[in-house]
């Protein structure tokens, strides 16, 4: 069932200058962005403009001003063939309550063109990948919402499309269920080769679930880049010592001992943040903690997180994340 990916494919969606103006409010501000295959997290703020720009790229909205394509497909003239071949599982319930998983996903293949017996069957194995097979004939009013989010999923994938457009698939989850919600998002492309386009206001899943991540902000392109850049190597190293009988507050003890050995270190709650001026740097760090005969915790180079995009850059956020959902 997995694409291969062609040279065709190697961008899924494109906007140039996309703008989208609301008497009131301007929702998308010359949105200039690409994006690659695989999973891509869309996040911003309520309100930053994600649900606009996926009924754009659908075609169910003109932009005021811009383009933008997807798979090739202009999303101002070509709205239905872009609807053929892209899934879309909208931010609000909008599930029937009295009829079951079945009847209802079979409805949508057969209105995205499937014939009775290929919607059966695809219903059937789109079900059963969102985990939701052994429930499947019951209605869909006595589901949890973790169920109803994997049945609006089912119906996004059940005509196998090249891409899916998930708007907040992880509302109204608990911990748990969200993330069952994005290993579904993961595998939805690792085992079918389906691309996503995931938006979300929650910074922490992203990071964890995305290849690429899209920042919008009052509707402007707040930063594009993979993940990996996102969380790149930072040149300060994270180290953690203990309290002994002889340094009641080792961290402050063994700051004092690095800056004495010429290292620029500071102290962020528990942890000592030293700059790394080269390979040598983390051998005078061992050899200091060792001399003042403090315990050494941990040692590691500090990576960046998305969240900091939010925050100054110069401002680390706690080591042991503290609200890094919050946006
Ligand atoms: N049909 C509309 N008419 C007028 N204003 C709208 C309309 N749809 C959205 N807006 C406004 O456009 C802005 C962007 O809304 P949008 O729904 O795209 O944001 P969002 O990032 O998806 O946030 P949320 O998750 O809260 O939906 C908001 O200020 C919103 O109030």
């Amino acid at each position: 069932m997995a694409r291969t990916t062609t040279v065709e494919d190697v961008t899924v969606i494109a906007t140039e200058s996309l703008t989208k103006r609301y008497p009131r409010v301007t929702a998308l501000d010359r949105l200039t962005v690409e994006i690659a295959p695989g999973v891509t997290g869309l996040v911003g703020a309520n309100g930053a403009g994600k649900s606009t720009l996926i009924k754009i790229l659908l075609g169910l909205s003109p932009a005021t001003e811009g383009t933008a394509s997807v798979l090739g497909l202009d999303s101002r003239t070509d709205g239905p063939a872009i609807r053929a071949h892209v899934g879309y599982m909208p931010e609000h319930d909008c599930l029937p309550p009295d009829v079951s998983a079945t009847e209802f996903v079979v409805h949508m293949a057969r209105m995205s063109g499937l014939p009775p017996t290929a919607a059966r069957e695809r219903t059937a194995d789109t079900l059963r990948h969102v985990g939701l097979y052994e429930e499947r004939y019951r209605p869909i009013g006595g589901y949890s919402m973790g169920m109803k989010q994997r049945v609006k999923l089912a119906q996004a994938l059940v005509h196998d499309p090249q891409l899916v457009l998930l708007d907040e698939p992880t509302n109204g989850l608990d911990p748990a269920g969200r993330d069952e919600m994005l290993g579904l998002i993961r595998r939805v492309h690792t085992d079918f080769g389906i691309s996503v386009l995931v938006t979300s206001h929650l910074l922490g899943e992203l990071e964890r679930t995305s290849d690429q991540v899209v920042v919008i902000d009052g509707g402007r392109l707040l930063r594009s880049s993979s993940t990996q850049e996102f969380t790149q190597a930072t040149g300060s190293l994270a180290v953690e010592v203990t309290d002994t009988d002889r340094h009641p507050d080792g961290t402050r003890a063994t700051l004092d001992a690095l800056a004495a050995a010429g290292l620029t270190a500071r102290a962020d709650g528990h942890l000592l943040l030293v700059d790394i001026r080269d390979e040598s740097t983390y051998d005078t760090v061992r050899d200091t903690v060792a001399e003042l005969g403090v315990g050494l915790i941990r040692m590691e180079q500090r990576r960046h997180r998305i969240a900091e995009l939010f925050t100054d850059e110069t401002d680390q956020p706690d080591e042991e994340g503290g609200d890094r959902d919050a946006a």
